[in-house]
């Protein structure tokens, strides 16, 4: 696994909840990633830990090929890939992401 495989590795394995957006949650600078972190806030989500793919090119990139999804945002959870903001929207509808995050 290449240096950037193994940071975006660690960080989806060490921190149960991991959204890949752009900005933060408190600033969102693409619309994708704001509707990311509203729906998990929607959720109740209080452990999301955010990664800035605008701060670092290299897992901007990387994190494609992690997942072989073309786009961000990305969500995992328990060190899974979950989906974009599209399939998260799907799954929060239908009850499923609040199932796959533990009922919270
Ligand atoms: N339909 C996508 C929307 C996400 C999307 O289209 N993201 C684009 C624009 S923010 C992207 O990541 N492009 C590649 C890049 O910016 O590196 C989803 O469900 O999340
Ligand atoms: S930054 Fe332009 S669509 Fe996300």
């Amino acid at each position: 696994m290449s240096d950037v495989q193994q940071r975006i590795d660690d960080l989806v394995k060490n921190n149960r909840v991991v959204l890949f957006m752009k900005g933060n949650a408190q600033f969102p600078m693409c619309g994708f990633s704001g509707r990311a972190v509203q729906i998990l806030k929607a959720c109740g989500v209080t452990d999301l830990k955010t990664f800035n793919v605008l701060e670092d090119e290299e897992v901007r990139q990387g994190i494609k090929e992690y997942a072989n999804w073309p786009t961000i945002p990305q969500l995992y959870i328990g060190g899974e890939f979950v989906g974009g903001s599209d399939i998260m929207m799907e799954m929060y509808e239908s009850g499923e992401l609040q199932q796959a995050l533990g009922g919270q």
